[in-house]
């Protein structure tokens, strides 16, 4: 994939990439063909020995929506592009393929994100809603602006939480159930007092902030960071992370049955009429 056309690659200085989520139209939206291309550009990032640190950002006022709620065309955007596993042809319809689905461009692409080699900082300001999680929390490192919120409105839809599930490590068990509960935010000062974000600054300092962060990391030998990143990841998935993460992901999936068997779509419908006010909190 050379050209993209809802992300930007750039090499602001010497051995930093910065990847920029650009569909601000829609709030940095996550359709399929985002996924994939950011998919593409951590790739790339890894693969170039002359990268050391790569730095994810957002266009437009908020860092993301969450998944698209409007796409059309999510299994042909698929068929084009496949990646991180070969569940299934998309051949088979029902839960089948929707987990097939779910299983490659939500938790297959975000645990990779998470395992890239080398560090990787989140650059977030605005609002981060539900699949947006999916993007900052395979980071590293997360610097936000003072302004920056976090929310999870998927048990309003009638799901057990997003798909990559990290929640209780970002944020500590009682709060991640109080988020997850009442579908309320988190503010940036509540995150980083729970760890989940490393620094809060002024909105007009985020992006030189995080690439003077970025300019510090990039001065340390790029493979002992590498294996340092390795041991830090290691360390919290023997704490049972990984086990975890599988089983939320097959429980994510059940709501996803039981909207349909029950409602004939993959969501709960009354979310539709509390979508608002729910956003409205935020
Ligand atoms: C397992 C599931 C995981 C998920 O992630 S499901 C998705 C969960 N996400 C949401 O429910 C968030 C929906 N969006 C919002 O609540 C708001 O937006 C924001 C609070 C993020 C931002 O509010 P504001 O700045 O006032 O923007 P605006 O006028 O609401 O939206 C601007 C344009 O962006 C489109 N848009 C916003 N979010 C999404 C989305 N998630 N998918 C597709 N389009 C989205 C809108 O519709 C609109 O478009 P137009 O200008 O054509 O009216």
């Amino acid at each position: 994939m050379t050209t993209y056309k809802t992300i930007r690659y750039e090499e602001p200085e010497a051995r930093i990439a910065r990847i920029v989520l650009a569909r601000p139209e829609t709030r940095n939206a996550q359709d399929t063909r985002l996924l994939y291309e950011l998919n593409d550009a951590f790739d790339r990032a890894a693969q170039d020995d002359g990268i050391s640190v790569v730095i994810l950002a957002a266009e437009g006022p908020h860092f993301s929506s969450g998944h698209d709620l409007r796409e059309p065309e999510k299994y042909e955007v698929m068929a084009e592009h496949r990646t991180v596993g070969t569940w299934c042809g998309f051949t088979c319809g029902g839960a089948e393929a929707q987990m097939a689905r779910e299983k490659e461009i939500y938790l297959g692409f975000s645990e990779r994100w998470r395992n890239m080699p080398k560090p990787t900082i989140a650059e977030v300001q605005g609002k981060v809603v539900s699949g947006g999680l999916m993007l900052v929390w395979p980071c590293d490192l997360v610097v936000a602006s003072e302004d920056a919120v976090f929310a999870d409105n998927t048990v309003a839809m009638g799901i057990s939480g997003a798909e990559f599930f990290n929640h209780p490590y970002e944020l500590g068990v009682r709060k991640a159930k109080e988020m997850l509960f009442t579908s309320d935010s988190v503010s940036a000062a509540d995150a980083h007092r729970l760890g989940m974000v490393n620094h809060i600054v002024p909105r007009a300092e985020l992006t030189e902030f995080t690439l003077d962060l970025a300019r510090r990391i990039a001065e340390q030998p790029l493979f002992a960071l590498k294996l340092v990143k390795e041991a830090v990841n290691t360390a919290q998935d023997n704490q049972g992370r990984s086990n975890a993460m599988q089983t939320s992901f097959a429980l994510h999936q059940l709501c996803h049955s039981h909207n349909q068997q029950l409602h004939g779509r993959l969501i709960d419908p009354s979310f539709l009429a509390r979508q608002k006010e729910i956003a409205s909190r935020w």
